[in-house]
């Protein structure tokens, strides 16, 4: 697809200022039953915070027990309705969903070489869940010739992926590899074989190919019969994501945790008598429980003096652990892990409830180290989480989309697969030598700056660090380590408070005086 630059999101016209949306055109069926097709992309770009225009090419009567019946538009009607939105109104990506005929892919692509827009996003429906046919199998061959060369991504589910490649049985994660891989030499940009019919698995499991890369997306499989519209909505979805700015890779993970989340929020719903049902798409506007103090983004900046508390020390110092988190939060301790390795359940959330307290007056989020349960009981902003604690993907699923979530990463591979599963920072240590992990493996200054270098998200330096060191580990230079998180420097001492004030006042220096900054 040629490539049309974005336009600014204020544009002037002539005397005043008008905002521009972002827009994607839904070129699809429309589904009576309002679970897939044109009105779950409507539904889904609504979502999303993105217009939505439609062009119909058929019109079903379908339910949750199937298609009834497919009414197809005649090719010249559908042509006429690209041309109305495409002459007009500044779409900026396209996303088609059911293409009944070669005739109307033939008009697409016409109308799509008149009127180019910044994205093409095909979702090749070829049969309804409910096992109904939704194209002839004569739009494969034009689907392959005159449409994939013009595509920036391609969406086939296992079915259509297989029919796309003359009939190739695809069972397995690695079938779907490689069937990315020849999809993609068909001439469309990026590959995303959905595996959400993948037998077997017990996680939702995508496969993504930008034609150098290979990913695979994991997501937890959540179990319900309201499944109807999920390829339709993700293609939109993707599309929106785009049409907002997004890079392709960010658009389909973003995507596919929001098909996850309406999965999970609608799992109960009940709508008709058949056996796939539609979800809500709007969940996420509904289910704005936010605590007072995040409002759905992490800022960064809360790692730069990252306090993890540890209840040996408080014990050795005869204290509790509020004493200790108020103290560290006085202190300028911008972020606070509980970290409460053999507490009994009970105490250990009362303590954070007290300590929650504590940190929201001072503005600090509060996060707990692995137990989720625990983060969920008491309301914090988030956890903090190893890599042989629960896999991040799962965390996200049971803590949300606002939720603060940290992973410990050692290596480059750990770091890129934390983004890749949603996390929102990462712990990367020991830097230094410490005895409040035993058996830990030290990475170094050198380790600490190759996995900040090689990761996307934001990085807190851990372990071993104090006073004397803090200044060399935030002089190395990478501007997306953003902090240090401490335990003894702060905690195995008589004065929190003092410690905290001075920590603080050292990093303060050292990120004045780093090149990175
Ligand atoms: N039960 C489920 N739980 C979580 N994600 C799912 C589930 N079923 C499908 N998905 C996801 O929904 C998206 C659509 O996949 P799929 O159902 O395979 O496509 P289609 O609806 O085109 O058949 C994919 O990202 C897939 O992983
Ligand atoms: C109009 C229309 N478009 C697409 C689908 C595919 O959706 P699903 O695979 O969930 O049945 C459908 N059933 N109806
Ligand atoms: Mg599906």
């Amino acid at each position: 697809m040629a490539m049309k630059k974005p336009e600014e999101t204020v544009v002037a016209s002539s005397d005043r200022y008008e905002m521009r949306i972002p827009h994607v055109l839904s070129v699809a069926g429309s589904d009576s039953g309002a679970g897939a097709g044109i009105q779950a992309d409507l539904k889904t770009c609504a979502a999303r915070g993105v217009y939505c225009s439609t062009v119909i090419t058929a019109v079903t009567a379908q339910n949750t027990v199937g298609v009834q019946d497919v009414n197809i538009m005649p090719e010249g009607f559908v042509s006429e309705q690209l041309k109305s939105v495409l002459s007009d109104m500044q779409v900026d990506v396209v996303k088609t969903g059911m293409l009944p005929s070669t005739g109307i892919i033939q008009v697409i692509c016409q109308r799509l070489k008149e009127f180019p827009v910044q994205a093409l996003v095909v979702d090749p429906v070829m049969v309804s869940t409910s096992g109904d046919v939704l194209a002839c199998p004569t739009i494969i061959s034009v689907l392959q010739d005159e449409l994939l060369p013009m595509v920036d991504l391609v969406t086939p589910n296992l079915k259509e992926a297989s029919a796309l490649l003359g009939g190739m049985p695809l069972n397995t994660i690695s079938d779907m590899r490689h069937a990315a891989t020849l999809i993609h030499q068909m001439g469309s940009k990026n590959v995303l074989v959905k595996g959400g019919d993948l037998p077997d698995s017990l996680d939702a499991v995508d496969i993504f190919f930008d034609g150098k890369d290979l990913h695979e997306l994991r997501s937890s499989r959540i179990t319900t019969r309201n499944t109807h519209g999920t390829g339709c909505s993700l293609a939109s979805c993707i599309a929106a994501e785009l049409a907002k700015g997004s890079s392709m890779f960010s658009a389909v993970k973003i995507s596919k945790q929001f098909i996850e989340r309406a999965l999970n929020y609608s799992k109960d719903i009940s709508i008709g008598n058949g056996p796939q049902g539609p979800f809500d798409h709007l969940c996420r506007l509904k289910s704005r429980e936010q605590s007072s103090y995040r409002q759905g983004s992490f800022n960064q900046s809360d790692l730069f003096l990252y306090a993890v508390t540890d209840s040996g020390m408080n014990k050795r110092w005869d204290r509790s652990i509020t004493d200790a988190v108020k103290a560290a939060v006085e202190g300028g301790a911008t972020i606070i892990q509980i970290r409460e390795k053999d507490a009994k359940t009970r105490d250990f959330l009362e303590a954070a409830k007290s300590c929650i307290e504590i940190c929201h007056t001072h503005g600090v989020p509060l996060l707990i180290n692995d137990r989720i349960d625990v983060a969920l009981a008491c309301g914090a902003d988030g956890v903090h989480i190893g890599q042989s604690d629960i896999p991040v993907h799962a965390a996200r699923s049971l803590l949300g989309p606002d939720k603060i979530i940290g992973v410990s990463c050692k290596t480059p591979e750990q770091a890129e697969q934390a983004w890749l599963d949603g996390a929102d920072y990462i712990g990367c240590g020991g830097v230094y030598p410490t005895n409040t992990k035993a058996n830990n493996l030290t990475v170094g200054l050198d380790g600490l700056k190759k996995v900040c270098l090689a990761s996307k998200l934001p990085v807190v330096a851990i372990g071993g660090i104090n006073h004397s060191n803090a200044a060399a580990v935030m002089e190395i230079g990478v501007p997306n380590l953003k902090g240090v998180a401490v335990v003894s420097a702060l905690f195995d001492r008589q004065c929190v408070l003092e410690e905290t004030l001075k920590l603080h006042a050292t990093l303060v220096e050292a990120t004045a005086l780093s090149p990175a900054k």
